[in-house]
């Protein structure tokens, strides 16, 4: 059968999977040019990012995650492994493959004399879209940028920039939206901006992967989280789970008087005294209950004052899973950030 580029007939013609993307085996090796060794990016990835929900890719510079994004877009080519997007393998049907998925890059690419409502029109018509499909429109509004329809693109703000960007990849309505580090640069409010119009995205049905380096977006945000090192993912789970597998929590005490040690009656966990009346101890929520350090602050004679508790966050987990070693033969231009 011709892989003929019609989008909506391209993805209406397949089953709903229960996958929006499922890569196995992943293998990319850039080869050696001039004095750059060759690089093997990815080293087999297996991943499943389900249907509707807003993944995040995590990792550290040059931890393969633009390589697998622009293998699934059609930029790179893979040295091995077999890639599905929304059912359709990458291979056998790539333009089709291709019509699945909707990329925004990390550049502001945009040409900055044509006008939002233009770059809408002229990307639906790359992709094919016939004129009565086109959703120009309603795409600017859902964007914000109703009343920029007609402002040429180069006087547009970052922020907005970026917003036509996610419009431009929405034009072919595809099911599965991949956002390459969507908040780079961006500031705090902006970002915030931007984080309720990707959740209103998924929540509109969109299956959302995003790759970001900041891990309170990919916490706050997403929903599953793979985190990819060296060419591997090291850690793939909900992300409540892969917060539970942290399982350490820290109990900040202010206590009534000063004390110039840690009680003895705490020996049993790990305790410190960062200032006279400041007690914190460290425990594991699974094996050790509040109540029985509170106990063991009574028995010590000791009143309590104030308490908080502080859980580990990603970040924690991140830093354990990157800091590892570096396997044998990883270039050393791999740095973490
Ligand atoms: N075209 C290329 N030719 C050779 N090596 C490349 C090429 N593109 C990427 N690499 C190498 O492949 C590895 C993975 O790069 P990649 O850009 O996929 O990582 P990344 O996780 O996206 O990093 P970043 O967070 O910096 O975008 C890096 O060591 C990188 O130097």
């Amino acid at each position: 059968m011709p892989d003929a580029l019609t989008p909506a007939t391209a993805v209406k013609a397949f089953t709903v999977p229960d996958a929006a993307v499922e890569v196995r085996d992943l293998r990319k090796t850039y080869k050696a040019s001039g004095k750059a060794p060759a690089k093997e990016a990815l080293k087999g990835i297996s991943l499943a990012i389900p249907r509707g929900s807003l993944y995040g890719l995590l990792g550290p510079n040059g931890a393969g995650k633009s390589t697998f994004i622009n293998i699934l877009a059609g930029l790179v080519n893979k040295t091995s492994g077999t890639a599905r997007i929304w059912g359709i393998d990458i291979d056998q049907a790539p333009r089709s493959a291709r019509a699945a998925i909707g990329v925004v890059p990390q550049e502001l690419n945009l040409d900055p004399f044509f006008t939002p409502r233009e770059l809408l029109d002229l990307q639906a018509g790359l992709y094919g879209v016939p004129k009565a499909e086109r959703q120009t429109e309603r795409l600017l509004e859902a964007v914000g940028l109703k009343d920029k329809a007609n402002a040429y693109a180069r006087t547009l703000s970052g922020g907005m920039r970026r917003r036509l960007m996610v419009a431009k990849a929405m034009v072919h309505a595809p099911p599965v939206l991949v956002l390459d580090e969507p908040t780079a640069g961006v500031d705090v409010e902006l970002r915030q901006m931007l984080w309720a119009h990707v959740r209103d995205l998924n929540k509109a049905g969109t299956t959302v992967v995003l790759t970001t380096h900041y891990l309170e977006e990919a916490q706050e945000l997403c929903d599953t989280i793979a985190i990819v090192n060296h060419g591997q993912v090291v850690a793939c789970d909900a992300t409540e789970n892969l917060l539970r597998t942290l399982d350490s929590k820290e109990l900040v005490v202010t206590l009534d008087r000063d004390l110039d040690a840690v009680p003895a009656a705490l020996s049993p966990f790990k305790a410190t005294l960062p200032a006279p009346r400041k007690l914190v101890v460290s425990y594991q929520p699974s094996r050790a209950k509040v109540g029985e350090i509170l106990a063991a602050i009574a028995a010590a004679g000791l009143g309590v004052q104030d308490i908080s508790t502080v859980e580990s966050d990603l970040e924690d987990l991140f830093l354990q899973l990157t800091r590892a070693p570096r396997p044998a033969g990883a270039a050393p231009d791999d740095e973490y950030r």
